[in-house]
């Protein structure tokens, strides 16, 4: 719309349309054609309101001009809201401008025609004429009429002035309605040209609501592709995590793989390797399969003679067995052996006087005094005495020496003997170190020496067949009492038993089952320290009694069921000592400890002569000894002395019962072989 071509009024500016698209503005303001059109055609409009809004409020024709103060000029908004707005303003002043100030007001008139007929009627209160209200005055009274008349005149005079006022403005009035005539029929021109703009405008609208809608369509379809595309940016998102994951996984198989590679070159390698083993292992096999073969017939011939062999061998050792104990027969059934103890190093026994002792082979020995008894003639008697045993061990001689002579018997007890090892000897001479030992090894004396040799023999004799079974007691006679080593608290008393077919037994003894050497062991340490408690309790030393371990050994052969029952019994006697030597105090023991050894020989003496009558119940030592002093007992005597001068007499004695002892002769013999009857 070219608004150059609109009719100015008189003191109307028409308002100029800024355009957005004005050159001197930049382009850069991003409104789009439909927006800037609105912003025209609103500021325009808003323009025209000012003008219709002077008009109702003045009534004076009279536009205002377009100020610049910015009221009438709205700044430029994108925003839909403002455009909002202005298309509202626009709606508006369309409405108010042609119609109120058209509206004629009632008085104007631009002819002075004279005033109609009732018009004071309408006139205001001030422009009618004064009637007053008159008192009646009587007929009579001129003064008084010309009074009222007089009034009546004044009253229209001011009535007549008022007129001319009113007059004189009705004139103003109509000059100014001829203006406001002339400013209509502008303002109509403008309301013509603005009902054009109006209709462009709607058809502008129209258009911009339909492309609005196609914008809103496509704005539709825009989100509708956003969102699609958000939906497909997330999964691809989602995509690019599993891919970078799977790349991930693939490098690391890839890495695996380069591994296996190796590895797989590495197996080719071992595999080609083996492979040529494995031919050459085929013909080897194949060899071996031959030999195998052949070994198999050979094995076959061999367990016969396996057969055959353990035939022999049981056969063998049954022969072995009798040999054995033939010539420990031979070697006699009581052996004696005498052995002298060395004086004690670091000791005051390095400053005793010695006797002189000559070894004379390895059975003979001589005793000498060094100093010689005058006899009671008052001839110089030279004081030596020569005895002869199966062997004398000199104070040089080991623990392992002595044992070598034992040995050979704990074959015979495990053959089914009975095997008995005392020493004998006055006190101090030197029994208890051979029965015991000390705690080193080498100083290990008979009884764990014989312990340790019957299980190794036990283990060795299972591989032919043979099982045993160990159990043990140990006792101690005191005052010829029996103490239980096992059981020293108890206060029932143990009784010498002899059945001739069990053989000795003793009441209410201990007999622990033995596992193995070290079982064993352990309960002789138990026993010894029972018997130290037991010693001190009666105020005395363990000297003054005869301790016995007992061994009792059972023995089956499988194949065969030969069963064979031995027994070791290990006895470390009281010392020996001359009740004149004794003090009054001990005396008591001395007498019993006397009285049992005085027994044993008078035994070994009635053994000597083949006496009918053997005094074995005459103490309880003897009884419990018996069937091992005689019948089918296989005896060890050790005979201990002391080197010293002092002990010379002494010394005497037990050598000489020694020898007696020696001379004993026993009808050994084994115990019945029992052989279960084949099933
Ligand atoms: N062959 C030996 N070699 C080294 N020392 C020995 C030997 N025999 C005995 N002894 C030592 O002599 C001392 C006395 O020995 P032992 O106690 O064995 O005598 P005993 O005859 O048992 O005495 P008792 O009758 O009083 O028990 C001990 O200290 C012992 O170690």
């Amino acid at each position: 719309m070219d608004r150059s071509k609109l009719p100015k009024p008189s003191g109307l500016r028409m308002p100029q349309i800024r355009s957005a698209n004005n050159e001197n503005q930049p382009k850069s303001n991003l409104l789009k054609p439909t927006q800037m059109f609105l912003k025209r055609k609103s500021k325009s409009y808003s323009d025209l309101s000012t003008i219709g809004n002077n008009h109702k409020n003045t009534f004076k024709p009279t536009l205002q001009p377009l100020t610049s103060n910015g009221i009438n000029k709205p700044s430029i908004s994108t925003t839909n809201t403002k455009m909002r707005r202005r298309s509202k303003s626009i709606t508006d002043l369309s409405k108010p401008i042609v119609k109120k100030p058209l509206t004629r007001p009632p008085v104007a008139t631009t002819s002075r025609a004279p005033v109609k007929r009732g018009a004071t009627d309408k006139m205001p209160d001030e422009s009618k004429p004064k009637v007053m209200k008159q008192q009646k005055v009587a007929s009579w009274d001129y003064k008084g009429k010309f009074n009222q008349l007089n009034e009546k005149y004044l009253a229209l005079q001011e009535t007549n002035k008022n007129m001319k006022d009113k007059l004189s403005e009705l004139s103003d009035i109509e000059i100014n309605y001829e203006k406001i005539q002339e400013d209509i029929e502008q303002l109509h021109t403008v309301k013509l040209e603005l009902t054009r703009c109006n209709t462009d405008l709607t058809a502008e609208v129209k258009a911009l609501r339909e492309s609005n809608g196609k914008y809103s369509l496509e704005l539709e379809t825009l989100k509708e592709n956003h969102d699609k595309l958000t939906c497909s940016h997330k999964k691809l998102v989602e995509e690019d995590k599993i891919n970078r994951e799977t790349v991930a996984h693939l490098k690391h198989v890839e890495e695996e793989l380069e591994q296996l590679k190796i590895r797989y070159e590495t197996l080719n390698n071992t595999h080609g390797k083996l492979k040529l083993e494995y031919d050459s292992n085929i013909i080897d096999n194949e060899y071996l399969t031959r030999s195998f073969n052949k070994e198999k017939d050979d094995n076959a011939q061999l367990v016969k003679e396996v057969a055959q062999l353990k035939n022999l061998l049981q056969e063998h050792n049954a022969l072995r067995r009798q040999l054995h104990n033939t010539i420990q027969d031979l070697k006699g059934n009581i052996r004696v052996y005498a052995r002298v103890r060395p004086p004690l190093k670091n000791s005051d026994e390095d400053d005793k006087l010695q006797c002189s002792i000559s070894y004379l082979d390895e059975s003979c020995l001589e005793i000498r005094k060094t100093r010689e008894s005058v006899s009671v003639s008052g001839k110089v008697v030279d004081c030596k005495a020569e005895f002869k045993f199966d062997k004398v061990f000199a104070p040089e001689s080991t623990q392992s020496d002595v044992f070598e002579e034992l040995a050979q018997l704990v074959q015979s007890a495990l053959d089914g003997y009975n095997v008995c090892v005392f020493a004998y000897g006055q006190t101090g001479s030197g029994k208890t170190f051979t029965m015991q030992g000390g705690n080193e090894p080498e100083l290990y004396g008979m009884i764990p020496r014989t312990i340790d040799l019957l299980y190794s023999t036990i283990e060795q004799l299972e591989s032919s067949g043979w099982k045993y079974t160990v159990h043990a007691s140990f006792l101690e006679i005191y005052n010829e009492n029996i103490r239980d080593l096992l059981d020293h608290k108890s206060t029932k008393t143990c009784e010498v038993r002899f059945n001739e077919g069990k053989g000795t037994t003793v009441t209410n003894l201990t007999i622990q089952p033995m596992e193995n050497a070290s079982d064993l062991k352990h309960y002789m340490t138990i026993s010894h320290r029972n018997r130290a408690v037991a010693a001190t309790d009666f105020n005395t030393h363990s000297s003054r009694s005869h301790a016995v371990t007992k061994i009792y050994l059972e023995g089956t052969q499988q194949e065969s069921q030969a069963v064979f029952q031995g027994s070791i019994n290990l006895v470390d006697l009281a010392g020996s000592e001359s009740a004149k030597t004794s003090s009054n105090d001990r005396l008591v023991e001395t007498k019993n400890i006397n009285k049992s050894l005085s027994t044993l020989g008078s035994v070994m003496l009635a053994l000597y002569n083949k006496d009918n009558h053997v005094p074995y119940r005459n103490s309880k030592l003897t009884y419990l000894l018996q069937s091992c002093l005689g019948g089918n007992s296989k005896t060890l005597m050790f005979v201990n002395i002391s080197p010293f001068e002092e002990c010379y007499i002494e010394s005497i004695n037990s050598l000489r019962f020694a020898a007696k002892v020696k001379e004993v002769k026993l009808g050994s013999k084994r115990n019945k072989t029992i052989v279960a009857k084949q099933v």
